[in-house]
């Protein structure tokens, strides 16, 4: 699934400015390609990840995603699309507290699918990312890495064609860095396109496409074949 940006920008207004977060980005991502952006704190990585997966509209410009055009498209055809089709791991995991480790893989689908099937298939996710031995714990219990890789697990639940990963290994060691890694290489192995923001310069080594934002506009960096 190919996504296309031309000459998109994104500005908010606060009380006392306007901050442009991305401007005028132009951008194709291929299908199966896994891209790394890096960039300084405040540059528009997580503006641009939101973007890209129609999470937030752009103020101008064009943008699809697959058959989805986003400027022109409904909430609810958005979120149809993204429930369908895209996986997100957030930067703060977004993990219920309430619920434990195999129901927080599940939610996303819960409304839409049975309970069982969906239930076989978090259970074969959570075997992936090597939590089985954790499926009954709550978020609280669990490590940094533990919450990523059960953040990771949920944004896999829905068979996505792209999967976009906002700080993956923030504040994690190299162990768990590594398994994440492993993890990513064989999502992409599998044809699903990798979309990576992060400042982990040993994660930034991973992709095939490198790009650096700076105040808003995108540079790219390199485009290599090492993972
Ligand atoms: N909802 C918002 N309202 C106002 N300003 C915002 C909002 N979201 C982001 N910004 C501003 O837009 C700019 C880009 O933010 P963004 O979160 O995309 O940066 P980032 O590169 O992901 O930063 P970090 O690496 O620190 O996570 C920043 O100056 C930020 O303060």
């Amino acid at each position: 699934m190919q996504i296309n940006l031309a000459g998109i920008s994104k500005s908010y207004q606060t009380n006392v400015e306007v901050i442009k977060a991305l401007d005028n980005i132009n951008l194709t991502v291929e299908g199966g390609s896994w891209l790394t952006i890096t960039g300084p704190s405040g540059s528009g990585k997580t503006t641009l990840l939101r973007c890209l997966s129609s999470i937030e509209q752009p103020d101008v410009g064009t943008l699809t995603i697959g058959e989805l055009d986003v400027m022109q498209s409904t909430d609810e055809e958005r979120r149809t699309f993204r429930r369908e089709n895209l996986g997100y791991v957030f930067q703060d995991f977004q993990l219920f507290d309430q619920f434990d480790v195999l129901t927080n893989v599940m939610i996303p689908l819960l409304p839409y699918q049975p309970r069982l099937v969906i239930e076989k298939r978090a259970l074969e996710l959570l075997k992936l990312v090597n939590l089985s031995d954790r499926s009954r714990h709550v978020p609280s219990q669990l490590s940094g890495g533990e919450k990523q890789r059960t953040a990771i697990a949920r944004a896999l639940l829905n068979k996505p064609n792209i999967i976009l990963c906002d700080e993956p290994t923030g504040n994690l060691d190299g162990e768990n860095r590594n398994q994440i890694v492993k993890i990513l290489q064989d999502i992409n192995s599998q044809g699903v396109s990798i979309i990576l923001v992060t400042h982990d310069p040993e994660l930034a080594k991973y992709g095939n496409k490198k790009f650096v934002l700076n105040g808003g506009k995108l540079i790219h960096h390199s485009t290599l074949n090492n993972n």
